[in-house]
């Protein structure tokens, strides 16, 4: 009985989203292993077989830092972006593109879905420029100083063509977060900044990042303080409060950029819980932060 409730439930969702574009952001920290994968990559293939049209940007970010601790590299972040220098660059296309996208592709066809591994550079995908050094200021000292994160890029331009001639055409695109500059050169981008600026792009009713944490936390140590929803207005207090910090910076921003630009809902969610994904798209109470406008 309770199989059937579900099925119930679900029908109205995937109804309203039929043919609709849903932008996944795979973060790093939700691809706890393996099998946690496998899960992941099978729902998103489900999501196509109801009829919606999933697009996956992933990250990696906890695997790069692993592979340049290896080699003897300290990783370090500033406001949740990582100081890129060209060997740095290098570990990076070799973990995103050449380990993390392949292993998601290979699962897609292990269920039954078309993955197709592309990065920002196939295609002109994402057409970037370097981040200029700019000022920050830091949290504890209020000091003002210059940053340059190396090979970092902002987004210039996407192929939104590409993108929809793989979807017309039943693909799901796996997508690794790296941007092609002019001189043909290879930045460094943020998973979260790529899935939003094409979620955006292709007109997608849904973002959902998949992350390891419930979602926004009113105190990022006590899981148990989920805001549940949000409306975009209230996001700078919370930032200027400090109550997001890190890596959630990134995720919030990208969050706000894709609603303004007409995304319906932005959701952040986590990806260590199994099955989350469809928890999220297919019930009433969904899982998670949802932001909205
Ligand atoms: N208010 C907050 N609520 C939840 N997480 C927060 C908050 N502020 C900072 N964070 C941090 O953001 C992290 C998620 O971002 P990140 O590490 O970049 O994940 P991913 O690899 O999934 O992109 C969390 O693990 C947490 O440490
Ligand atoms: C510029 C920048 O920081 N790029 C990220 C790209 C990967 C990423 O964003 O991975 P997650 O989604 O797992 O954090 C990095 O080098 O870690």
């Amino acid at each position: 009985m309770k199989t059937v409730n579900i099925l119930v439930e679900a029908l109205p969702f995937i109804k309203e989203f039929h043919n609709k574009k849903v932008m996944i952001k795979y973060g790093g920290h939700a691809m706890i292993d393996d099998e946690s994968m496998s899960s992941t990559v099978r729902d998103t293939v489900l999501l196509k077989y109801v009829g919606m049209e999933p697009v996956v940007v992933h990250g990696g970010g906890p695997e790069i830092t692993r592979s340049m601790n290896k080699l003897g590299k300290e990783p370090k972040f500033i406001k949740g972006l990582r100081v890129t220098d060209e060997e740095t660059m290098e570990i990076v296309k070799m973990v995103l593109v050449g380990k993390i996208n392949t292993n998601i592709v290979s699962k897609m066809g292990v269920h039954g879905g078309k993955g197709i591994g592309i990065s920002g550079k196939d295609s002109e995908l994402i057409i970037a420029s370097k981040k200029d050094p700019h000022k920050i200021k830091d949290n504890d000292t209020g000091e003002e100083q210059i940053v340059d994160l190396g090979l970092v890029g902002k987004i210039d331009s996407i192929n939104v063509e590409l993108v929809e001639l793989l979807t017309e055409n039943d693909y799901i695109p796996v997508i690794s977060p790296i941007g092609i500059a002019s001189n043909g050169n290879t930045l460094n981008l943020n998973a979260d900044t790529v899935s939003g600026e094409i979620a955006s792009e292709i007109n997608a009713e849904k973002l959902i990042i998949l992350t390891d944490v419930p979602g926004l936390l009113k105190d990022p140590n006590d899981p148990n303080s989920l805001i549940k929803q949000l409306k975009i207005s209230e996001v700078e207090n919370l930032i200027e409060k400090g109550v997001i910090n890190g890596g959630m910076i990134p995720k919030i921003e990208t969050c706000v950029k894709a609603i303004e630009n007409g995304v319906e809902s932005a959701h952040i969610i986590d990806g260590r819980i199994k099955h989350s994904l469809l928890l999220e798209v297919f019930t009433k109470k969904g899982i998670g932060t949802m932001i909205t406008k």
